[in-house]
């Protein structure tokens, strides 16, 4: 082009005149509040932490799913007065449209299990690693997104499934080098609670708001707690017989408060013989106060913690038989679990386990004389397609810039296209860290 012949030797080139002064108003270029960018070091680090997800899920036998990021808010619309619900990021469309950004993943899992309906086979073990959201005051400064690793297995009502996604959370906690010294599982079953809600003749529709209450335990003041159990249509001694119940630790005070019939303590029997079987009952703990926050729970409930005790859960799941019939489908047992993306950085913070994450590019290719750079392309696409990664140099520079950017991108070797080697159908290709340089024939470069 015209400019070419003004290019001025590898220092650099003339580009367009530069502009006198910047007349436009500078847009803000941080990323909207509560959400964030991921620039390459954070993209490595969340691209290490998916794959790590991704590879437990295979290695369980699980198939991906993913779903629209925009959803109906009638998916998220339960009257049980779920935080979810109160920090929904829901909108009115241009189409006059009620949607919500998902605050969570399995609605949009119900919602595709029954849109499949017949067509697919039961179990089904399903796997999902999503952006949710939420919409809260800034007040707490919180985020507002994150991402979020799922798994569900549909169509199994015994604890084996439970068991079953346990031991995949633990599979992926040893992947990235904790152990039970360093987290652990609260195990219960909201069985013990309907059990104990029976007892008082506490009202069946009443279930899931008493849950959200029981949640906020340690959260909000107990006296909050009380009076929001009293407008739940429960007496005084209900109360405290529940509160008490919930602080119970151990099976065998479990089993001397409702007996040994109920199905609460069978199943949670069942999931720790179970555990035992799959190895990993030093991971788990029984403890009764753990309902978790979603209302749609129906059974076995847990979730991961950090035994230093210095963060939020880590991760949380449990068993959901319910769901589809309140999107008006037929009822299937499922349970399934969350783990989000924020909470296990800090803790692998925490526990200097943060894996060192560098850029790799095998080659750099440089041309040294600006008639070469189409051979260096041509060099570059000769490593492309024996499926090398080359950084291919694309402005004459100095070498001492093209070595510092070797560096920069860990390069294991430098090609330099020259003219004299050129000539002679070669190139010279120097291992960077032993300094060794050879002249190469283009036809054998490997
Ligand atoms: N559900 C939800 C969504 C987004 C964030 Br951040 N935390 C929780």
């Amino acid at each position: 082009s015209a400019n070419q012949n003004v290019r001025t030797g590898r220092s650099g080139s003339v580009s367009s005149p530069p502009v006198e002064h910047n007349t436009a108003e500078k847009i803000d270029v941080n990323p909207p509040k509560g959400t964030r960018d991921f620039p390459p070091d954070d993209m490595r680090l969340r691209t290490w932490l998916f794959h790590n997800f991704r590879e437990v899920s295979k290695q369980f036998g699980f198939e991906e799913v993913d779903f629209p990021v925009l959803e109906s808010e009638a998916l998220y619309i339960r009257k049980a007065g779920e935080e979810i619900r109160d920090q929904l990021y829901c909108f009115e469309d241009r189409g006059n449209r009620r949607v919500a950004l998902r605050p969570e993943l399995t609605p949009s899992l119900a919602r595709l299990v029954i849109q499949k309906g017949k067509s697919v086979s039961l179990p089904l073990k399903w796997f999902a690693i999503g952006q949710c959201w939420r919409y809260e005051r800034m007040t707490r400064g919180r985020r507002r997104e994150h991402y979020q690793w799922n798994m569900d297995i549909i169509g199994v009502p015994d604890v084996t499934a439970e068991a079953e996604l346990i031991s995949s959370i633990i599979t992926f906690f040893k992947r990235i080098g904790l152990t039970a010294s360093d987290v652990g599982f609260k195990v219960s079953s909201r069985k013990v609670l309907q059990e104990v809600l029976r007892c008082y003749s506490v009202p069946e529709d009443m279930f899931g708001r008493v849950c959200i209450i029981i949640d906020k335990i340690g959260k909000i003041p107990m006296d909050d707690i009380r009076k929001d159990l009293q407008s739940a249509d429960m007496s005084e001694v209900a109360i405290e017989e529940l509160l008490q119940v919930l602080s119970l630790k151990s099976l065998a005070k479990l089993e001397e408060k409702l007996g040994a019939s109920g199905e609460a303590l069978s199943d949670l029997k069942q999931l720790f013989s179970l555990a035992e079987k799959y190895g990993y009952s030093e991971w788990l703990q029984f403890d009764a106060s753990i309902v978790r926050g979603l209302a749609y729970y129906t059974g076995i409930v847990f979730e991961g913690f950090d035994r230093e005790g210095k963060l939020r859960a880590i991760c949380g799941g449990g068993r959901y038989d319910r769901l589809l019939s309140t999107f008006g489908g037929d009822d299937l047992p499922a349970c399934g679990f969350g783990f989000g993306d924020a909470v296990i950085v800090e803790l692998l913070k925490e526990r200097g386990l943060l894996p060192e994450l560098n850029l790799q590019v095998e080659n750099i290719v440089c041309s040294l004389d600006q008639e070469l750079q189409g051979a260096a392309s041509a060099v570059a696409t000769i490593l492309r397609e024996k499926g090398q990664s080359v950084d291919l140099v694309l402005e004459n520079k100095p070498l001492k810039w093209v070595f510092k950017r070797a560096a920069r991108i860990n390069a294991r070797r430098l090609i330099l296209v020259g003219n004299a080697e050129w000539q002679k159908g070669m190139v010279n290709v120097k291992t960077l860290s032993t300094g060794e340089q050879l002249e190469i024939k283009i036809d054998e470069l490997e």
